[in-house]
């Protein structure tokens, strides 16, 4: 069962993070794109698939031509869980 992150593990694990921000009403982490247009945004989103798809793990995105929007939060969890952290890491990787 994955567990929510602590207060303590939060302090520490988002500091790490590339211009991810708190989202406390969905307990989550949130970070918006922007790409010189519609096909470049596709394609991160088409890379993100797969991402998403290896760590049996999906965002929560909006996209509009060259806009991406991304909140990330463990259903399973309810919550903010390593999960999330993890393949926002592999998002910026
Ligand atoms: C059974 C469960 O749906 C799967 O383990 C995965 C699928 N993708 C998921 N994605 C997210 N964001 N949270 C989950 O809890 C989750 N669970």
């Amino acid at each position: 069962m994955v567990e929510k992150l602590t207060a303590a593990e939060r302090d520490r694990l988002l500091p790490t993070l590339d211009g991810w921000e708190a989202d406390a009403e969905r307990d989550g982490i949130r970070k918006s794109y922007r790409f010189a247009d519609f096909t470049q945004a596709f394609g991160f989103m088409a890379r993100v698939a797969l991402l998403a798809e290896k760590a049996d793990h999906h965002p929560e995105w909006f996209n509009v031509y060259n806009r991406v929007d991304i909140l990330l939060t463990t259903h399973d969890a309810n919550g903010l869980s390593m999960r999330d952290i993890d393949l926002a890491k592999a998002i910026d990787s």
